[in-house]
């Protein structure tokens, strides 16, 4: 797989630092796009699933923007009743009703908050469990044509950057309306002259909370993208790490490392450095407010007639202070929803796409089948125009092992794909038992055909869940007798903790040659009557070469077999060799005949295979 690591601004090959990258960097994926109320519209489906907690949020969300509006009043109230009229009573009363409203506020937070919470992570983990169940449900194609990072990308990186929105967007925002315009009219109720006077820094605010946070949030997300550009490249020269020590690249690698290390280190202090500029600013205009509130209320306290009092002062100059937060969150949604766009763009785009191959509506279970495999003139492009196989046709009867051989690239495992129906042919037909596997589903055909490839999966777990991935059903009796038919049984019983083995790191522990006893086992607990094998080219010891062989015998018995065989021994016991040149069948035969003929199959055991006999 080629390297691909994201970046926003498509730069390439340098760092900043001037460094080469060793590949090419390339990035698709824009940070931000333009705001559309079609896919807002479409985003918002998931949050109205949830109408009874988006009920209940805003519930507490009422609570709270009692407290906001009435709080400061009530602390006037307080404030005026003890000072100037000294009257204890309804201090008591006026002191009472505001600690009930503070407790209001208190309780209603604490729910509003989780709700809010709760209902963001619903919506995150249902969204990202259809994305999840959609991709696995695209064909083959998908994948390969596109890395594995990227597809990853989307269902982590993409769906968590709508939490924000569906977690504080969606509930707030309503809230923070509402807040803003009670406190106005509030204000302007109490006192019209003081109110407006004291607004002037509401602008201010205004183009703070938008402006500053922009330029915050744009570079911390440059922070971001250097830090994926090291992640990704820390992977690559770990996986890499083979090649890097063969070619003695280390030097250059630990050079490159350096720059993107400096990059991000740049990158995140400058990002730090706008950051802490956002509190002081915001203390500053907050206090610029209260001494404009002070200078003119204490002139407006000393003019006789006006009804300004100690108290509302210090209710103004609470209602200022709630101000800000309602003001900078509605700021930060707008980007939060640009943010939203993009990422929900990507993730409509893989909701979107149609697997290439589907089950007709009208398709039916393949039924028990004798395993007889024809292919009918059989062709297949990957990309529109080149032909990877063309007019393919042969007939494996049932039991018979066919062996497919040909230089790489020749069209053997295009065979193999179409017939374990990954793609579906450009061109003729495929059948099996007679029944064109176009006309049955997917999953019946797959649990009659089994595949075991060179480099088997391995998944985290123990070596018996990995050999139990072949039937889930099976017992761990099955499983044992299973890895002793293909003799895989002895290897595992030697391993730490035997059946047990946990096999991390994809069982890289393994070698190539355990691995694929292990797929045999795997593969004959699934017990298919069509088995489709790519046999493994790497060198083998000579032992486990010899299990290899046994095992494989009995994994071939008594199915129809196509092996992509890499052995002279494989080749030579197979019913029917196919040999495939440039996307067709040039010679097929016996191993007995097709050597008499002394063609292109006899040039390539010469060639190719004569040292693994
Ligand atoms: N996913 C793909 N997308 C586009 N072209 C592909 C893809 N897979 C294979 N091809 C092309 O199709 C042709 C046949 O490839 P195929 O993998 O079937 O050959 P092969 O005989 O199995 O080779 P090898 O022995 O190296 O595995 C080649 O030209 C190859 O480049």
């Amino acid at each position: 797989m080629k390297a691909t690591i994201a970046t926003s601004d498509g730069t390439a090959p340098h760092t900043e630092a001037g460094l080469r990258a060793p590949f090419i960097y390339k990035d698709d994926e824009a940070l931000e796009k333009k705001f559309q109320l079609g896919q807002m519209k479409r985003l918002f489906r998931y949050v109205t699933n949830y109408p009874k907690l988006i009920v209940l949020a805003l519930i507490a969300t009422l609570g709270n923007l009692v407290a906001t509006l009435f709080g400061p009043y009530m602390v006037g109230k307080v404030i005026d009743t003890a000072i100037s009229q000294g009257d204890m009573h309804r201090l008591v009363m006026d002191s009472v009703f505001l600690l009930a409203l503070y407790l209001l506020n208190f309780v209603a937070s604490h729910y509003r908050i989780y709700l809010t919470n709760l209902l963001g992570q619903r919506v995150i983990q249902g969204l990202r469990a259809e994305l999840f169940s959609h991709v696995q449900r695209l064909s083959l194609g998908f994948f390969e044509s596109r890395p594995a990072g990227s597809v990853l990308v989307r269902i982590m990186n993409d769906v968590n950057s709508l939490q924000d929105l569906f977690t504080n967007g969606v509930i707030n925002s309503i809230t923070n309306v509402f807040t803003l315009i009670g406190i106005v009219v509030i204000m302007l109720s109490l006192n019209a002259r003081l109110a407006l006077v004291t607004m002037i820094i509401v602008p201010i605010m205004f183009l703070l909370s938008t402006r500053l946070t922009v330029t915050i949030r744009r570079a911390w997300q440059q922070v971001r993208i250097r830090l994926s550009r090291l992640n990704a490249h820390l992977a690559e020269a770990i996986q890499g790490m083979r090649v890097t020590e063969a070619y003695t690249r280390q030097d250059e690698n630990q050079e490159f490392f350096q720059g993107m290390n400096f990059d991000y280190m740049r990158y995140f202090l400058r990002a730090q450095r706008r950051s802490i500029l956002f509190g002081p600013l915001v203390d500053f205009t907050s206090a610029v407010g209260s001494a404009v509130l002070f200078l003119y209320g204490v002139h407006l306290l000393r003019t006789p007639g006006t009804t300004v009092t100690v108290g509302l002062l210090v209710a103004f100059a609470n209602y200022l202070g709630n101000f800000w937060q309602p003001i900078s969150q509605l700021g930060q949604l707008y980007n939060q929803l640009l943010v939203a766009m993009a990422s929900s763009e990507r993730i409509f785009q893989y909701l979107d796409t149609e697997p290439t191959v589907k089950d007709e509506p009208q398709a039916g279970r393949l039924p028990d089948i004798n395993g007889s495999v024809e292919f009918l003139d059989v062709t297949f492009e990957y990309e529109p125009g080149r032909k990877a196989i063309e007019d393919i046709d042969f007939h494996a009867k049932p039991g018979q092992t066919i062996a497919l051989v040909g230089h790489t690239g020749a069209g053997k495992s295009t065979v193999m794909n179409l017939l374990a129906r990954f793609y579906d042919p450009t061109g003729g037909r495929i059948l099996i038992d007679g029944t064109d596997i176009k006309t049955i589903t997917s999953n019946s055909l797959r649990s009659q055909v089994g595949i075991v490839l060179q480099d088997t999966f391995i998944f985290s777990g123990t070596i018996m869940d990995n050999i139990r991935y072949g039937n889930p059903q099976a017992s761990d009796e099955d499983v044992v007798a299973a890895a002793t038919a293909v003799y895989a049984d002895e290897f595992i019983r030697g391993l730490e903790d035997g059946y047990d083995t946990e096999v991390r790191e994809r069982g890289s522990r393994l070698s190539m040659g355990q691995r694929q006893l292990l797929s045999f086992a795997r593969a004959i607990l699934a017990d298919p009557r069509i088995l489709i094998l790519d046999e493994a080219t790497a060198s083998i010891d000579t032992y486990t070469e010899h299990l290899i062989q046994k095992g494989l015998q009995v994994l071939l018995s008594g199915r129809t077999a196509f092996v992509v065989a890499h052995r002279l021994s494989t080749i030579r016991e197979a019913d029917q060799i196919l040999v495939f040149d440039q996307g067709h069948i040039v010679e097929r035969g016996t191993h007995t005949e097709l050597m008499r003929q002394r063609g292109h199959y006899f040039s390539l055991v010469e060639a190719q295979y004569q040292f693994l006999a």
